[in-house]
Parts: C-alpha cells; sequence; structure tokens
C-alpha cells in the first residue's frame, strides 16, 4: 500500500467526490455503528459515486486502547466492486486509506475555508490522524512554514515534529499545553479522541480555521461549544454529523441549533456556496469521515497496483 501512495492523486480524487457529494449525485447512506463492550466500535460505510464508475465498502473498527496492545486505533478494511456486477474487483488494507483520505480532507477543507497566506499551522494530537493532517495540509496548502504540535504523549508529538522537519522540510515545536497550539496559528487541526472539550473559546483568535477531526462518534468532541457558536460551520454530511460528528453533543445540550450549520464541504467544492468569506471569520470543518472518501482513495491505490503488477490476483470462486 506504501509502495501505491500518491498523495495529490489521493487529494484530487477525494476533491472529486465531495464535488459529486455536493451536486447530490452520491448514495451514501450515514455510517452504521456497533458498540463493543470493551469501549471500542466497529463501522460499516457502503458508497456509490455513479459519475466516477466507482462502488465499494470500509469497515473499520475504532479503539483508543489499541495501542496499548501494539495496535492502531483505527483498523479498516476495503473492498471496491464493479458497479456493473456487483462482483469485487479490489480486496485492501483500509487503514492506511483512512489516514490519507481523513488528511486529504482535511487539506481540502483547509484550501477552501483558510485565510489565503497561511503560514502557521496547531495540530493538537500527534497520532496517526495528526500526522497525517499535517502531511497533506502543508503539501496541498504551500504556504505552511511552521507547525506546533501538543500531545499527551510527549513522544507522539517528538515523532511528529521529526517528520515534519526531516521529511516535509519546515519548523516544527512541540508546545506543552493545547492553548500554545491554538495561539497565532492560521489552521488547527484536533485529532484526539476525547470526549470533553480540549479547545477553549477564550483561546480563539480572529480568522482561525479549525479541522475538527477527532469526533466521530456519539459522545465524542474537542472543541468548547462556544466556538461552535461565533463559527461559520461547515460539515462533511449533515446527518453523520449530526449524530457522531464535533456538532453533536452542542446540538443534543441545546448549545447550537441545525440553522447553524452553514454547508457541507462538497457545496463548498462544488461551487455552491462560497468557503471563507472574510478573513476575521472563524470557520470549522467537522470531518466524521465518508465512504465516498475512502473509495475515491482506494481506487487509486487499486489503479496503481494494476498499472504497477503489486498485489496478488484472486481467483473468486462462486457458484
Ligand atoms: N474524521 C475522520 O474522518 C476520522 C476520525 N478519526 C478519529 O480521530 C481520532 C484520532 O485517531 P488516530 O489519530 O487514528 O488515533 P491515535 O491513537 O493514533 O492518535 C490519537 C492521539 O491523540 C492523543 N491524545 C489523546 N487525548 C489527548 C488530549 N486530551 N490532548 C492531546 N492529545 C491527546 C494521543 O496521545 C494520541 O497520540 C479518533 O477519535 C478517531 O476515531 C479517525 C479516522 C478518521
Ligand atoms: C474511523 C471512521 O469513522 C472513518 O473512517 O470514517
Amino acid at each position: 500500500m506504501a509502495r501505491l501512495f500518491d498523495l495529490h492523486a489521493i487529494v484530487s480524487a477525494v476533491e472529486e467526490a465531495f464535488r459529486e457529494k455536493g451536486l447530490g449525485r452520491v448514495q451514501m447512506p450515514p455510517k452504521q455503528y456497533l458498540f463493543f463492550e470493551g469501549g471500542g466500535d466497529w463501522r460499516i460505510m457502503p458508497a456509490y459515486i455513479p459519475s466516477m464508475r466507482l462502488a465499494g465498502v470500509k469497515t473499520v473498527g475504532v479503539n483508543p486502547q489499541n495501542p496499548k496492545r501494539g495496535l492502531a486505533t483505527v483498523i479498516a478494511l476495503i473492498e471496491l466492486v464493479d458497479p456493473d456486477t456487483g462482483h469485487p474487483l479490489a480486496v485492501m488494507d483500509g487503514t492506511l486509506i483512512t489516514a490519507w483520505r481523513t488528511g486529504a480532507a482535511g487539506a481540502i477543507a483547509a484550501k477552501y475555508m483558510a485565510r489565503s497566506g497561511s503560514t502557521v499551522m496547531g495540530v493538537i494530537g500527534a497520532g496517526v490522524q495528526g500526522r497525517m493532517q499535517v502531511y497533506f495540509t502543508v503539501e496541498t496548502v504551500r504556504t505552511i512554514t511552521r507547525v506546533k504540535i501538543f500531545d499527551v504523549r510527549r513522544e507522539a508529538a517528538k515523532s511528529l515534529a521529526v517528520f515534519v522537519e526531516k521529511e516535509l522540510g519546515i519548523d516544527a515545536s512541540i508546545v506543552d499545553e493545547p492553548l500554545a497550539a491554538v495561539k497565532g496559528v492560521d489552521i488547527l487541526a484536533t485529532c484526539t479522541p476525547a470526549r470533553s472539550p480540549i479547545v477553549r473559546g477564550d483561546w480563539i483568535e480572529e480568522g482561525l480555521h479549525i479541522n475538527a477531526i477527532g469526533a466521530d462518534a456519539p459522545g465524542k468532541e474537542e472543541l468548547d461549544p462556544a466556538i461552535l457558536q461565533k463559527a461559520r460551520i461547515v460539515v462533511d454530511d449533515f446527518v453523520q454529523a449530526s449524530h457522531s460528528g464535533e456538532i453533536n453533543v452542542p446540538l443534543e445540550e441545546g448549545y447550537i441549533s441545525e440553522r447553524d450549520i452553514y454547508a457541507e464541504l462538497g457545496e463548498v467544492v462544488a461551487g455552491l456556496k462560497p468557503g471563507r468569506v472574510d478573513d476575521r471569520e472563524i470557520t470549522i470543518f467537522d470531518s466524521t469521515g465518508l465512504a465516498i472518501q475512502d473509495v475515491a482513495a482506494a481506487r487509486v491505490v487499486y489503479e496503481a497496483a494494476l498499472r504497477t503488477g503489486l498485489g496478488t490476483r484472486m481467483k473468486l470462486v462462486m457458484a
């Protein structure tokens, strides 16, 4: 999988998928959850994008206790199918695809919603998604020169700082408190499994764009609802975000109402609604993760595998 990685091809495929969603041309029922007694959950995520002749499903487990067992928090598997016949085309790892397509969604949101000329990025939660948010955003928004990193595990922050300096060639600073990752930044990515706000309302400065990535299940939240009350909020999918995104708790508790949600990202990408309209406004992209992102990114990898001969051909025996 890693040998087939192509950041810009993935961003472009995911952007096309968002555009199709904005134009109302995808089939994607909201993701379904099973909640395990041990604290983790498992999700099923199907999608069909007719104009891209693309269909498939991801199954994905999420358990923040996994790193203690030597496993990733997010573990996924993807099947692509031929939309003409329903025949499987490929079965592939979905763990890297999830990280890549989530990085791509954050980068696309930043492209449409962050201030132009943004130079400083902050990240809270320097795990798998935090790293990919930084990587994809830096490579897509070409003006970032510095990244500020906070993680409750200093070794995670250190590992990301080394990646940023060595692989991306820009400055990285590790900070000792979340406030310092928020102050003075243009783009903030929050990427933790938190169930109560980490970022406080009175820390927020004019013009900030936030990619709220970590909240992707009921009860999860990373931002003080006071931030949502004063921000332009764009979600990836209204139904999913209402049940499981950054807006789920503030909606449930009455801090915001459905009227406060400005748009879905696909509508912005499709040009139906403008993204940022004012350099001083605060904008939030609430990402829950969409199946259309998964199948779009998976197809980039599948086609690269066909081109390069990587992967294993399987004959499926069907009666
Ligand atoms: N929106 C989306 O499309 C997706 C969302 N996610 C969600 O993103 C979150 C992170 O996932 P991964 O990066 O894969 O997990 P991870 O376990 O690799 O990284 C999480 C990081 O957050 C840090 N952390 C935990 N609590 C913190 C706090 N209060 N302050 C600062 N750092 C803290 C941990 O030390 C760890 O380094 C999860 O909630 C996951 O469900 C995951 C994939 C896609
Ligand atoms: C983890 C998750 O929910 C997603 O991949 O969208």
